[in-house]
């Protein structure tokens, strides 16, 4: 089932600047879905609009089959947005905040609903702390708690370990992750390739306004990586010698590792004929390797076509 259909979808900013270019996407109920790309690429533009607070320019976007502009009370319900920036008061303590937040859309109170919310995301023990009493983690988590205050089941985090240490990353994801087991369908922006491959089931890779690659993870990483064959050489070489000029190799490990990169899904590799002519060419190896490009891999490779293009 899909929870949101994005269709076509523009943005032109006042000054002309086209952010978004006919975006096509849908999002499935309970997946981690992963928008990837550069600074600029339109992350936020899309996820704004989505959430009711930049209008688009064209095209339509659904939330559980509401029209966000003529049905916007609908669809607004359904979504919870984190922001990148930390938008608190902080002489409010954890609870008022959290209540007011669900208070703004309309919602009756319910303060079992919160209570066991802010027990999920473990800051029950901070509930009459005031904000500015808290830490970067705390304050993100409170971020969250007001983004599900309303009930939403699609929540959207914009970058959410951006400037964040190593160990709250991890705490992150494995708060998204028990979120999502709980039935939240999450949609996160990020330009951390590693955030993209650890936790999302689909990525979206987004530039300039427009998605140039979309599917599961493993697929993805599968369809678009390409392999690298490393070789260990028994004796280190200076340069790549002019009968391997046919192939895309170079050296590596100052000369004693002879790595060819290839594509892992062309009918032949041209393995089999390198090995040969490594044999007709008296270069002897130990080992070898292959070793399949990751989403890192593939993310440059996107990025420098646009550098390109
Ligand atoms: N209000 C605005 N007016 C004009 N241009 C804007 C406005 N907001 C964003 N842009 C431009 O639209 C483009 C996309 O911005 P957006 O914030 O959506 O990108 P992003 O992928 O989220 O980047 P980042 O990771 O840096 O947040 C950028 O070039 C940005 O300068």
């Amino acid at each position: 089932m899909n929870v949101l259909e994005i269709e076509n979808l523009r943005k032109v900013y006042a000054g002309g600047f086209e952010a978004l270019k006919g975006i096509d996407l849908t999002i499935r109920k309970g997946e981690i879905f992963a928008l990837l790309g550069p600074n600029g690429a339109g992350k936020t533009s899309l996820i704004s609009i989505v959430c009711g607070i930049v209008t688009k320019s064209g095209g339509t976007v659904r939330v559980h089959g509401h029209d966000i502009e003529s049905d916007y009370r609908a669809a607004r319900e359904h979504v919870g947005l984190v922001p990148q920036e930390l938008t608190t008061d902080a002489f409010e303590t954890v609870w008022d905040t959290v209540r007011f937040t669900r208070g703004l859309f309309g919602k009756p109170g319910d303060d079992a609903y919160l209570e066991d919310l802010l027990k999920r995301l473990t800051l029950w023990d901070k509930r009459k702390s005031r904000m500015m009493e808290l830490s970067g983690g705390m304050k993100r988590r409170v971020m969250i708690a007001k983004a599900l205050s309303h009930e939403p089941d699609i929540l959207f985090l914009d970058e959410p370990t951006a400037g964040v240490d190593v160990e709250l990353r991890r705490d992150m994801w494995e708060l998204v992750r028990s979120l999502r087991s709980g039935g939240t369908t999450i949609i996160l922006t990020t330009h951390y390739i590693d955030e993209a491959e650890e936790m999302a089931d689909r990525v979206g890779v987004i530039r300039k306004g427009e998605i140039v690659a979309l599917g599961e993870k493993d697929e993805l990483m599968r369809r678009m990586g390409r392999k690298t064959l490393k070789i260990f050489l028994e004796t280190p070489l200076n340069a790549i010698p002019p009968s391997l000029s046919d192939w895309d190799v170079h050296l590596d490990d100052d000369g004693s590792t002879l790595c060819y990169d290839f594509d892992g899904h062309a009918e032949e590799s041209g393995i089999p004929r390198l090995m040969r002519r490594l044999d007709e060419s008296d270069i002897a190896w130990k080992d070898l390797t292959t070793r399949q490009s990751s989403l890192e891999d593939i993310f440059v490779t996107l990025v420098n076509e646009e550098k390109q293009a």
